[in-house]
């Protein structure tokens, strides 16, 4: 069954400006993300995408204005509360823990939610081991719905690109988010692998799951987002379906007129 956007907003950008020194990286950004849509971001390098998605994600605060999550502030929150809060991402580095197995890296993420106290874990009381296998059976369910089942118990580092790719966005759906935030996850796929990756974003976004898609693929970007926002400069320049941004002159000249290899 395909997810349908609704008119209920999930995290508001609220006039955001966040300078660095001299720098303005993000210049009164406005915009809203509505529970159940996949929302790109987009815009030429330096637009200020990355910073526009550490300030979501609480690395960055926001010199001014004010962003919103789920109808609570933001700002001044520590990221594992904005975890808690159904948050999660991936980056644009993949940061996964080399040393550790898929299955682990996904339990990482189980372990957000987890409410055993140390009390039951260090004498391994009865919801312990419940804990403990509803985690791993949700840790390998999540490999399977991204595709490497298969890759359970090999280490993070043997995994291809692509595989390592899938295995972040497991790890960050393992903390049950509301918002999947998602920092160029194309980047380096060939186009068969892209196709998939489409695939996997509108399967997450069925799911329930709400999508922020920073990407450079033009293809990607149109084919799989409801709507778009376009930054320059730090400032926001469009906003609109996919189609009505491909047309706008603004975009055009900001990013659609610089070739795909060139971006
Ligand atoms: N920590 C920082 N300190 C100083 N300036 C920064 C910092 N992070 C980003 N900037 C500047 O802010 C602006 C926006 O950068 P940002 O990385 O958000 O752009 P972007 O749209 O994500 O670009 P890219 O597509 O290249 O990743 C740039 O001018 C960048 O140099």
């Amino acid at each position: 069954m395909e997810a349908v956007p609704t008119r209920e907003p999930l995290l508001e950008v609220d006039k955001v400006t966040l300078r660095f020194g001299g720098v303005v990286a993000l210049n009164e950004v406005d915009f809203t993300l509505y529970k159940g849509e996949i929302l790109g971001l987009i815009g030429p390098n330096g637009a200020g995408k990355t910073t526009c998605f550490n300030a979501m994600t609480g690395i960055y605060q926001p010199t001014e204005g004010q962003i919103r999550f789920r109808g609570q502030k933001i700002s001044g929150k520590k990221r594992h509360q904005i975890t808690k809060m159904g948050m999660a991402r991936t980056f644009q580095n993949i940061r996964l823990f080399p040393e550790m197995t898929a299955l682990e890296n996904v339990l990482v993420g189980t372990d957000a939610h987890n409410k055993t106290s140390v009390i039951s874990a260090l004498f391994r009381l009865p919801r312990y081991w419940k804990e403990e296998r509803e985690s791993r059976e949700k840790a390998e369910r999540l490999l399977e719905f991204v595709g490497i089942r298969g890759r359970l118990h090999e280490f993070a580092r043997n995994l291809s690109y692509g595989e390592q790719r899938r295995l972040e966005i497991a790890r960050a759906l393992a903390t049950d988010p509301a918002l999947l935030c998602l920092d160029e996850p194309a980047a380096g796929f060939n186009p068969a692998e892209k196709e998939e990756l489409l695939q996997l974003i509108r399967q997450i976004r069925d799911t329930g799951v709400t999508v922020l898609l920073i990407e450079h693929d033009m293809r990607l970007v149109m084919g799989v987002t409801d709507r778009i926002v376009v930054l320059e400069f730090g400032k926001k320049i469009a906003e609109g379906l996919p189609a009505e941004v491909r047309d706008n002159p603004k975009v055009i000249a900001a990013y659609l007129g610089v070739p795909d290899d060139a971006a």
